[in-house]
């Protein structure tokens, strides 16, 4: 078997020693440099798996190392070793590129988790063109698209996956910001390790100390046996914050701490735990201005966007849109074991048009609603329901024909038609089922009769 090895570059004896006495305990090779130059030379004369580097060597920093790697060595993951406190530091080296970064005074259990995943990572072959996010092991989401934003997303995405860097992901709803995080995990060295993904606006306030950190039995009333929380079930993976900007303030000091120290301690206990965790936020609203307004902790937001990765808009990218529709109705066919639906010019004229508020995820919900109301499996623009009344592009156009999109009819007499439209279709759809249309057309059974009613629909 090919042993690994890894460069150790800082300029205290003391330091070098202990980390080539840990490393040879992992099974490691490990060569030494104390200086940017000698770390250079000791490039030229093997492959190295990962870069330890100190951020203060006599003849530049660590920073130095990392560039140097970076511009001829591709891949090989650098962590840097940064002084006691140094939060700029670490921050500067992860946007720098760097895999992680290590604060002295080194301790050994905060060592080896990164080794580890660190050597987890395919060796960097220079042959080997894409990077470990770009060949999704099997499972992995995929990103639709072809444009050059989505192109740039995934790049990224292949990028980060070869970090530990805590990665803040912007992008509207539905825009495929979990998508995204789950890519990033299935494609780092993390991805056989679990994916915890948690809606930090989905949790009662007073529950959520206990939900994030776990408990032990006797802790509180109710609490009668062991949990653990979040962060513990995501141990060796990586934790999803999606709609960060909804923590509480009091969590989010304490989540803090967490991401400093990397150690958690459950509510009720008195030992506290290491953690590896690597941290994916997101959230669709702007979290600098809440920044701003006080409702996020700078702190926090500092250490959480060292890398931020923006996912765009559907109406950014609408030349996505045929391959998209194809895709999801390829997906949706597979998925009811029916055939593939064909999708009319109208319809995709429609859509190409269409703003998209909801994105990817409101052309999902389009096109299943389309599917279960359109006859022979053929979509038209009367199937898909766009109730904007100015689409995208063309508005003078739309303005032009004097109807706004409403069929020239009052707009109160144009939504009674459509929506007659829409029931019996969904009447249809289900044999005249009411029970089952009102629960295609989502309302309640009650709603329906009401509007069977007040539409004269029999
Ligand atoms: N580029 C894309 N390719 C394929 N599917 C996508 C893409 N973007 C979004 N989706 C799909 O759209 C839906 C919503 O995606 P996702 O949950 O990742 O969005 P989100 O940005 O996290 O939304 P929210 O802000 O509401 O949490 C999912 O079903 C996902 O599969």
């Amino acid at each position: 078997m090919n042993r690994k090895a890894v460069l150790i570059v800082d300029d205290e004896a003391d330091i070098r020693e202990l980390l080539v006495l840990t490393l040879s305990r992992m099974g490691v090779d490990a060569d030494t440099a104390s200086s940017v130059a000698e770390a250079q030379e000791a490039l030229k004369q093997r492959a190295y798996d990962l870069c330890l580097t100190d951020m203060r060597l006599p003849d530049g920093d660590g920073l130095a190392v990392l560039r140097h790697i970076a511009e001829n060595y591709g891949n090989t993951p650098v962590a840097v070793i940064t002084a006691y406190g140094s939060t700029d530091n670490a921050v500067a080296a992860l946007k720098a590129g760097a895999f992680d970064y290590l604060a002295k005074p080194i301790k050994i259990e905060q060592l080896r988790p990164i080794v580890v995943s660190a050597l987890k990572l395919p060796r960097p072959v220079h042959a080997r063109r894409a990077s470990i996010g770009e060949v999704p092991p099997p499972g992995t989401p995929r990103l639709l698209g072809e444009s050059p934003a989505i192109q740039k997303a995934r790049e990224m995405i292949g990028k980060l996956a070869r970090s530990q860097a805590p990665v803040y992901i912007t992008g509207e709803s539905g825009s495929g910001k979990e998508v995204a995080a789950r890519a990033i995990h299935m494609g780092s060295a993390r991805a056989a390790e679990p994916f915890v993904a948690v809606n930090c606006g989905a949790i009662p306030e007073n529950l959520m100390e206990s939900e994030f950190f776990g408990y032990k039995r006797g802790a509180f009333t109710g609490a009668d046996s062991d949990r653990e929380g979040f962060l513990q079930a995501a141990q060796k993976g990586t934790l999803f914050l999606d709609e960060v900007g909804d923590l509480p303030l009091a969590m989010q000091v304490k989540l803090l701490r967490v991401i400093q120290e990397k150690k958690v301690r459950r509510v009720g206990d008195t030992v506290e735990e290491n953690l590896d965790v690597r941290i994916i936020s997101a959230t669709h609203r702007n979290l600098s201005e809440q920044v701003e307004a006080g409702a996020f902790r700078q702190d926090l937001f500092y250490r959480l966007s060292v890398i931020e990765l923006r996912m765009p808009a559907l109406r950014e990218v609408p030349e996505d849109i045929p391959l998209l529709v194809e895709q999801l109705l390829a997906r949706l066919a597979k998925q009811a074991g029916a055939p593939v639906a064909t999708i009319g010019e109208d319809a995709m004229l429609a859509l190409r048009r269409y703003d998209f508020p909801g994105n990817v995820r409101e052309l999902e919900n389009i096109l299943e609603r389309a599917l279960a109301l359109c006859s022979n499996n053929t979509l038209h623009e009367s199937d898909l329901y766009l109730t904007q009344a100015t689409p995208r592009g063309e508005k003078s156009g739309a303005i032009a024909d004097g109807s706004l999109g409403t069929r020239g009819l009052p707009l109160h007499d144009f939504l009674d038609q459509v929506e007659r439209e829409v029931i019996t279709k969904a009447l249809e759809a289900t044999r005249y089922n009411k029970t089952a249309a009102a629960k295609l057309l989502g309302i309640t059974f009650r709603s329906l009769r009401y509007r069977l009613d007040r539409l004269g629909i029999d």
